[in-house]
C-alpha cells in the first residue's frame, strides 16, 4: 500500500534548517507527490550557496521518508526560482525591488499541515451546487451584498475556475495589483472585498490546470490575497464535486457550506452528491437554498413553477438539514446580475429574502 501524501509531508515538516526555521515554516517544498512507492518533491532555494547549506536537510528528509512503510524511492531536486531573488542578510530570499508586479496564479501547492484559518478572517463559508447553472454565483453575490448591508465585513472569493462570473455580477474589472509580487490586493464593490480567479487570467483564456495546479491556485487565492479583517469570506465554488472543492477543504478551515439547488429532480440528485462530498470532507453543511422556485408573470400575476416547487425543502427535511429559504425566478435578478448591481442592493421580495438569509447566518455566529 502506498504512503499517504499528507502523512509523508508531515513527516518532514519539522526538520530544522540552519537558520532555525522548520522546513514547513520556511515554505521551500514544492510539487510534493507520492506516486506508488516513490516520493518526489522540489526544494526551492535561493541560490547555490543556500543549496549547499541545505544538503543536511535534504539528507534528513530522504532518511525520514525512506524509513516510512511503503516508500521505496525518494527523489528530491533542489532548484532556484526564476527571477534571481537576492539573499537578505539573514539568508531569506526576497524579490528584487522595482520588479514589475508579476504574481502568477496557478502553481504547484506548497507544504501545509492540514486546513488553515486565513489570518483576519473569522468565518469561511463555501457556496456549492451539484449542477451547473442553478444560480450559485447569483446567490453568492447577493448574499455577500446582503451581509454587507447588515453591517458585516464580507469577502467574496470567486473560485469558479471554469466559469468565473463574479467580476460581471459584482461589477468589478481590471487586474488586481500585486505591488510586492507576493500578495494580491483584492477589489472592492458594494461594500464587499472581491477577488476572482477570472481577474488574474487574460480575457478568453481557458484554465487547463489539473489537480496540483488547481490546489496551488486555491492556496494562493486564500493565503496571498490581502483579505484584511473580515467577519466572513464567502467562496463561490464551481459546480460539482471536483479538485477545487477538495483543495479548498484541504487548505482552508471551512466553517460551513451552503448548497444551492433548483427544485428540479436532476438538480436535487446532484445536490445530494455535493452534500455527500462536503460530509466526506468534514465541512458542515449549513443548509439548502432553493433558487428559481417560483415565477410570477409581471403582466398577469400568474404564479408558475417552472422547475417544480418545494423540492429543496423536502430534500432538506429528508436529509435532516436546515432549509435556508427560497428565491424566485425573475427577470430583475438576472438583469441585476448582468449589470454588476446584485438585486439584494435594492428593495422588494427578493432583497428581503436575501436579507433574511444573511440575518440567519449572523444570528448563528457564522457571519
Ligand atoms: N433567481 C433567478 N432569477 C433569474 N435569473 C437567475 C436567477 N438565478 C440565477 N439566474 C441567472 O441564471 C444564470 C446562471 O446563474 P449563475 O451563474 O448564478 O449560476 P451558477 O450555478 O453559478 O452557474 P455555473 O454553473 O456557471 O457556476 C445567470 O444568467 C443568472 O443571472
Amino acid at each position: 500500500m502506498s504512503v499517504n501524501r499528507e502523512t509523508a509531508l508531515r513527516e518532514i515538516s519539522d526538520i530544522v534548517l540552519p537558520d532555525g526555521r522548520t522546513l514547513e515554516k520556511a515554505d521551500l517544498v514544492r510539487a510534493f507527490s507520492v506516486d506508488g512507492d516513490t516520493v518526489r518533491f522540489v526544494l526551492e532555494v535561493a541560490d547555490a550557496g543556500v543549496a549547499r547549506a541545505l544538503a543536511p536537510v535534504e539528507a534528513e528528509a530522504k532518511r525520514r521518508l525512506s524509513a516510512m512503510p511503503g516508500v521505496e524511492k525518494v527523489q528530491i531536486v533542489m532548484t532556484a526560482p526564476a527571477g534571481k531573488p537576492q539573499a537578505q542578510p539573514h539568508g531569506h530570499p526576497v524579490r528584487s525591488s522595482g520588479a514589475a508586479p508579476s504574481l502568477q496564479i496557478g502553481r504547484h501547492p506548497t507544504a501545509q499541515a492540514g486546513p488553515q484559518p486565513i489570518p483576519g478572517v473569522k468565518s469561511i463559508i463555501a457556496i456549492g451546487s451539484g449542477k451547473g447553472g442553478v444560480g450559485k454565483s447569483t446567490v453568492t453575490s447577493n448574499l455577500a451584498v446582503a451581509l454587507a448591508r447588515a453591517g458585516r465585513r464580507v469577502g467574496l472569493l470567486d473560485a469558479d475556475i471554469y466559469g468565473p462570473s463574479q467580476p460581471r455580477m459584482m461589477g468589478v474589472s481590471g487586474r488586481p495589483a500585486s505591488p510586492d509580487g507576493q500578495h494580491i490586493e483584492p477589489l472592492h464593490a458594494h461594500g464587499v472585498t472581491v477577488m476572482s480567479i477570472g481577474l488574474m487570467l487574460k480575457e478568453g483564456e481557458a484554465v487547463v490546470w489539473r489537480g496540483p495546479m488547481l490546489m496551488g491556485a486555491m492556496q494562493q487565492m486564500l493565503q496571498q490575497v490581502n483579505w484584511g479583517e473580515l467577519d466572513v469570506l464567502l467562496i463561490d465554488l464551481p459546480p460539482g464535486t471536483g479538485d477545487v472543492q477538495l483543495s479548498l477543504c484541504q487548505k482552508a478551515a471551512v466553517d460551513g457550506a451552503i448548497i444551492v439547488s433548483t427544485p428540479q429532480d436532476v438538480a436535487l440528485l446532484d445536490a445530494r452528491r455535493a452534500i455527500d462530498m462536503f460530509n466526506k470532507l468534514k465541512a458542515p453543511v449549513l443548509g439548502l437554498v432553493e433558487n428559481m422556485s417560483t415565477y410570477v408573470c409581471p403582466n398577469c400575476g400568474h404564479e408558475a413553477h417552472l422547475f417544480g416547487h418545494g423540492g429543496v425543502a423536502a430534500e432538506a427535511r429528508d436529509l435532516g438539514l436546515p432549509f435556508l429559504g427560497e428565491l424566485p425566478l425573475e427577470l430583475e435578478t438576472r438583469l441585476a446580475g448582468d449589470s454588476g448591481r446584485p438585486v439584494a442592493l435594492g428593495s422588494g421580495v427578493t432583497a428581503d429574502a436575501y436579507a433574511r438569509l444573511a440575518q440567519r447566518l449572523v444570528d448563528q455566529g457564522l457571519a
